[in-house]
């Protein structure tokens, strides 16, 4: 479904992303992490060319994209949806209209974007929110409307650039839940960057780890967190280890020193 082939981003004379290579198969759950600053985000904008990479090619079902005109790559990003950290809704316009948008602009009838609109917002359990305004709404539930306008254009490949982390702890949880279940239901291939280690743990199929522009460590979760190679892993696995004796260490009524 998407292949990347020595991609490339430098900024200057920093070189954000160097020559990283990485596959995703098709309803494959892939998720990127490592350090702040190693190039995820770079490198998941760089798959829908919000970010124009140096070098490299990103092929998705079997098209570069990086090679694309202008109107080409309008009809493939209907393909690829993307979830932002920050919701970047309209504040004018309510939940459904801020779904319509897209489709309406993309020349569907508003009859017809209305009701994807709608199955979109149902998917993420936010029907009932459809006439409220961003502003009247949480920022778990502004998310949920974020990812239904990414849904509602029934996307094959799902880019999500740390969803999560503009999010109250306590509103994390519905978002990833909603993550979860298109995960599970294998709704499109998704590629996920994000700091959540628990749901790294227990929904990617892949976890891939980032440092200093490149991938040092790509497998199956038990593998990265429990018998890592990298010096990225190792952190993660100790991490891991801290929280679960630190929560055992509480639930047991011991004080944490
Ligand atoms: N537009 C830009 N101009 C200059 N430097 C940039 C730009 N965008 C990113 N960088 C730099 O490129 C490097 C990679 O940034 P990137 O946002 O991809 O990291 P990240 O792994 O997503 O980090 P975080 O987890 O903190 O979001 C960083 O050193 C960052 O400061």
């Amino acid at each position: 479904m998407l292949k990347i082939q020595n991609l490339t981003k430098q900024f200057g004379s920093l070189v954000a992303v160097n020559n990283l290579n990485l596959s995703v198969a098709k309803g494959e759950t892939v998720v990127i992490m490592g350090p702040s600053g190693c190039g995820k985000s770079t490198t998941i904008r760089m798959i829908n060319r919000l970010i124009e990479p140096d070098r490299g090619s990103v092929f998705v079902d079997g098209v570069d994209i990086t090679g694309l005109d202008a109107n080409t790559l309008r009809n493939m990003r209907k393909r690829i949806g993307y979830v932002f950290q920050h919701f970047n809704l309209i504040n004018r316009l309510s939940a459904i209209e801020n779904v319509m948008l897209g489709l309406v602009m993309g020349g569907q009838s508003k009859e017809a974007a209305y009701d994807k609109a709608l199955a979109a917002l149902a998917k993420v359990g936010m029907e009932q929110f459809k006439e409220h305004k961003p502003g009247q709404l949480s920022g778990g539930q502004q998310q949920r409307v974020g990812i239904a306008r990414a849904l509602a254009f029934e996307p094959e490949l799902m880019l999500w650039d740390e969803p999560t982390a503009s999010l109250d702890p306590m509103l994390v949880r519905e978002v990833l839940v909603v993550m979860e279940e298109l995960a599970k239901y294998r709704a499109a291939t998704m590629l996920v960057v994000t700091h959540e280690i628990a749901f790294a743990l227990h929904v990617a199929d892949r976890i891939v780890l980032m440092e200093e522009g490149g991938i040092v460590e790509s497998g199956i979760p038990s593998q990265v967190f429990v018998n890592p190679v990298s010096s990225v892993g190792c952190q993660y696995k100790e991490l891991i280890e801290y929280q679960l004796n630190t929560s055992a260490r509480t639930l047991a009524g011991q004080h944490v020193a």
